[in-house]
């Protein structure tokens, strides 16, 4: 059987689904699967074609204490109990800088170029870019394929893509990119097939997660992101802080004497949630602690989300339509009560019936707005993308090899 492994290291989490390419271009799903709680609790979660448990193993914490083990654990699990061999690998790469708006095949100079966006997404790119070199060191013919978060986004308008600095900074690629892209495009191509009229017209996607922002749709299409240059802007994270004063980030190196590296560790692993709670990044356990902290922590992270919502809607000039998506929007039905309740000025209204039982449509019958919670899949996205870039045959000659 010919099959593709999608990989998705994200800040908290390792994804992977494997698929078969099935007749002309047709991809089914046979496994799918998660290392998640790295760093909290670690837990190695796998299905089958038919959601049937193929793994559910717990960690203790220092096991799988980092994305690299995360994915040498998954990886090995994969390879010597699965034996997956795919014919082509797809990967989420978080930072294509501003030469790649689509996904593209990778060779050395692919990889060459997109190093050079380590420094812009720290928690990201390097655990992106290791199993690329390694899969181009030990099957050099095995048809690789990156897949970028920033690349949905590329169709901003040059007022949305800039900040208020000198332009020659832009050139140099000093841009508000956006992230998490390729959930955002997944959620924009199934908005048809789950409510028509509103897929085109202006629809704000909260993907809350352990990295967290918020997309505004027009059409389908990204009209602004609250994340920017790198992933460290917009709302608060698990463990980044979102939107800051530059001059936080100045006082902390002229009074505090913290050198640019320490201030980079601070602000990418320090803050956020786990920053001002002084408990955890992970909103489970947030949720389920007394800690004021903790609740603080947990009414920053709704605030701030109302704040961006408006701001959305006004680069909208309205709204339509709210979509959840990720690990929290997804699974936390209290954090999107509250959220809920933030937008009733822009027209959404909760059933807390629905909400409470995690429905597709989550709002009041009488909503002005719909409120919809649906379930993201960069994976299949990027499943897509690289089956699509196998048959345009920029792939030559290289199927038969198989990773062993
Ligand atoms: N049932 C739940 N209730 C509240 N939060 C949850 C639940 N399940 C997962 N989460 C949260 O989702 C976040 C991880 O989301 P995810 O999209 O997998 O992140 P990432 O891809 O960035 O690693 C964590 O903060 C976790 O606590
Ligand atoms: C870009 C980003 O923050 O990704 P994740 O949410 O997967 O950490
Ligand atoms: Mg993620």
């Amino acid at each position: 059987m010919d099959t593709i492994l999608v990989v998705n290291a994200g800040s908290s989490s390792v994804k992977f689904q494997v698929y078969s390419v099935e007749g002309e271009g047709t991809l089914r799903r046979q496994i799918k699967g998660q290392m998640d709680g790295i760093g909290s609790r670690p837990r190695l979660r796998a299905s089958g074609a038919s959601g049937d448990p193929l793994a559910d193993r717990a960690y203790p914490i220092e096991a799988v204490s980092d994305v690299p083990t995360a994915m040498a654990v998954a990886g090995d699990w994969l390879r010597d109990e699965l034996r997956v061999t795919p014919i082509a690998v797809g990967h989420r790469v978080v930072h294509g800088g501003p030469d790649y708006s689509k996904p593209v095949l990778i060779d050395h100079g692919v990889v060459c170029r997109l190093e050079r966006f380590v420094s812009l997404a720290p928690l990201h790119q390097p655990h992106n870019l290791a199993p690329i070199h390694s899969l181009l060191e030990n099957f050099p013919k095995l048809p690789q394929v990156a897949c970028f978060d920033t690349a949905f986004h590329r169709t901003h308008d040059a007022v949305a893509d800039h900040y208020a600095i000198p332009h020659q900074l832009h050139a140099e690629g000093v841009r508000r990119y956006g992230f998490h892209g390729l959930s955002y495009e997944y959620i924009a191509r199934t908005l048809p097939g789950v409510a028509s009229g509103i897929a085109k017209g202006r629809v704000i996607v909260a993907h809350l997660g352990s990295g967290a922002s918020m997309c505004a749709l027009k059409d389908g299409r990204s009209v602004e992101s609250t994340m920017g240059f790198t992933a460290l802007d917009g709302l608060p994270m698990g463990t980044r802080p979102g939107q800051i004063d530059p001059g936080v980030v100045l006082y902390l190196m002229s009074e505090k004497g913290m050198s640019a590296a320490r201030v980079q560790d601070f602000f990418y692993r320090e803050c956020g949630l786990k920053g001002l709670s002084g408990v955890s990044n992970d909103m489970r356990e947030l949720e389920a602690s007394v800690d004021p902290y903790a609740r603080l922590a947990i009414d920053h992270f709704v605030y701030r989300i109302g704040l961006n919502a408006g701001l959305l809607a006004a680069a909208l000039q309205g709204l339509d339509a709210f979509v959840f998506t990720a690990g929290i929007g997804e699974n936390s039905a209290s954090i999107r009560a509250r959220i809920v309740a933030q937008l009733e000025w822009l027209g959404a209204v909760l059933d807390p019936d629905e909400n409470a039982r995690h429905a597709r449509l989550i709002s009041h019958a009488g909503s002005r707005v719909p409120v919809y919670v649906i379930p993201t899949d960069e994976e299949l996205m990027i499943a897509r993308h690289t089956l699509a870039l196998l048959m345009n045959g920029q792939s030559h000659n290289t199927r038969s090899e198989r990773v062993s």
